[in-house]
């Protein structure tokens, strides 16, 4: 069979990776594919940064056009990020009858409809493995191995980055800037890791897992998404007091009303085995009906881990590329006929625990004055800390978790417990789950 070819628009991090492991691999990958995958063709605009990479392997050039029209190439691999130029090179590669694989979760999760769209029209594979939880094969967990189930929910740390910062944080007490410095040269980062910080990169995420397992459209506008920005050193520390650790989750849920779309800092329990993911390491925790909770563990990001992923897809693409494009695997799991618009809840009506700390002075009836407040909107408290003053101090932080209550309960609480003469300043509200 004559071997599939391949044009890969950005040889940053991912692109390179994934020109270096198809190079060393060859013959296994030819083994699985039935076929051989050829790079024809890169663009990249630092054009001498590239061929230095593929050396006299294949042509290189700076306009990714020259790739997209090219009537030699079957598969494009766009890894060179944003909306913009990498909108326009998906959908012209589609419009051309090329089959896409994309790394990239930022232009899915905002524009994944509309290429879907164009590519069911022109019979065409989109692929995106990489794009969520890099070399973890969750995409293909969602869409094929857990087709079987009803999706309850999912809870994934499905940013590098950030659980790195979170980590080297907590274990050698580094500071944030120094961190997030070597989460960059790692090439962890996000070109503006902004994205990674202020949680957008992983609601990109949780949109795409989100419309895979309950078979709606990608809708990142309606994600709720908090980052690390905000936490506090203390509270990390207060939660493992209390036997929880701090990470950033993606979470979907189906609710009797809706869909939870949520990214923010979660307390977990400790002994969870989805705490003790560490570093860069991404674990995706899926619970479905028929066969419980299932949970995925790997590196999301990084260059090979990265390429592992863009490679899976290649491979399957030279497979299927034959196949009535009427059988192949939808790419959001559910055939286009069986989405469904169930919509997305708002934050207010989202139902999670909480841990709240907040200053209070030192005296007497303070907190018979919050947990009155709490019991009043039937918020139930699960566990109590009270720091001890320092000497001399007439101020004291205390750390109530609480049982499940609405988002809008909760915050009706707080806002009276802040107009309480005793307590000083604003409460810190952070979310809790046990997750299993
Ligand atoms: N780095 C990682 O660990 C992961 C990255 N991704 C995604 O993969 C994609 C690529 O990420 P990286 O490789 O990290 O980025 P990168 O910044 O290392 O590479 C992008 C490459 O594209 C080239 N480029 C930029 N504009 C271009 C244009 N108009 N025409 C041709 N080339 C152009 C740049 O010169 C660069 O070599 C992004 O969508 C990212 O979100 C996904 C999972 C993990
Ligand atoms: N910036 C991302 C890279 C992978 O998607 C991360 O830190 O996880
Ligand atoms: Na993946």
């Amino acid at each position: 069979m004559k071997p599939v070819k391949v044009g890969i628009l950005g040889l940053g991090t991912v692109g390179s990776g994934t020109f270096n492991v198809l190079k060393r691999n060859q013959k296994e990958i030819r083994g699985r594919a039935g076929r051989g995958i050829e790079v024809a063709m890169v663009a990249d605009r630092d054009v001498e940064r590239a061929r230095k990479i593929v050396g006299g392997d294949c042509e290189v050039v700076s306009d990714g056009n020259l790739v997209v029209n090219n009537p030699d190439i079957d598969i494009v691999v766009e890894l060179i990020g944003g909306y913009d130029v990498a909108k326009d090179f998906v959908l012209k590669a589609i419009a051309n009858g090329k089959h896409v694989v994309t790394a990239n979760k930022a232009l899915l999760a905002l524009h994944g409809n509309e290429i879907f769209q164009a590519a069911q029209e022109k019979k065409v594979i989109v692929a995106f493995e990489a794009a969520v939880a890099g070399g973890i094969p969750i995409i293909k967990a969602l869409r094929e191995g857990l087709t079987a189930n009803r999706i309850e929910w999912i809870a994934g740390i499905i940013n590098g980055t950030t659980n790195f910062i979170l980590s080297e944080m907590r274990e050698k007490g580094l500071d944030f800037d120094t961190v997030l410095k070597e989460a960059q040269a790692l090439g962890y980062a996000e070109a503006d890791p902004t994205f990674d910080i202020e949680g957008y990169d992983a609601a990109h995420k949780v949109t795409i897992m989100s419309a895979l397992a309950f078979g709606i459209p990608v809708q990142f506008n309606k994600a709720h998404v908090e980052g690390i920005n905000k936490l506090n050193a203390i509270d990390i520390k207060y939660a493992e007091q209390l036997g929880y650790r701090i990470k950033l989750l993606g979470i979907t849920k189906r609710m009797p009303d809706g869909i939870e779309l949520r990214v923010h800092p979660t307390l977990i329990p400790a002994k969870r085995l989805i705490a003790n993911v560490e570093g860069a390491m991404n674990a995706v925790l899926v619970n479905s009906d028929a066969v419980g909770a299932t949970l995925y563990y790997g590196k999301g990001a990084g260059s090979e881990p990265t390429a592992s992923a863009v490679i899976a897809d290649l491979v399957d693409i030279a497979r299927l590329e034959s196949v009535n494009p009427e059988h192949r695997v939808p790419p959001l799991a559910f055939q286009p006929d069986a989405m469904k618009n169930t919509p997305v809840l708002p934050m207010s009506e989202v139902t999670t625990s909480y841990y709240l700390r907040m200053q209070v002075k030192d005296q007497p009836g303070v907190l018979a004055e919050i947990t009155r407040i709490l019991a009043d909107l039937n918020i139930s408290i699960d566990a109590f800390l009270q720091k001890e003053p320092q000497e001399g101090e007439t101020l004291v932080d205390i750390i109530i978790l609480t049982h499940l209550t609405q988002e809008k309960n909760m915050d009706a609480a707080i806002e009276k417990v802040e107009n309480l003469s005793t307590v000083m300043g604003k409460v810190t509200k952070i979310r809790l789950e046990e997750l299993m």
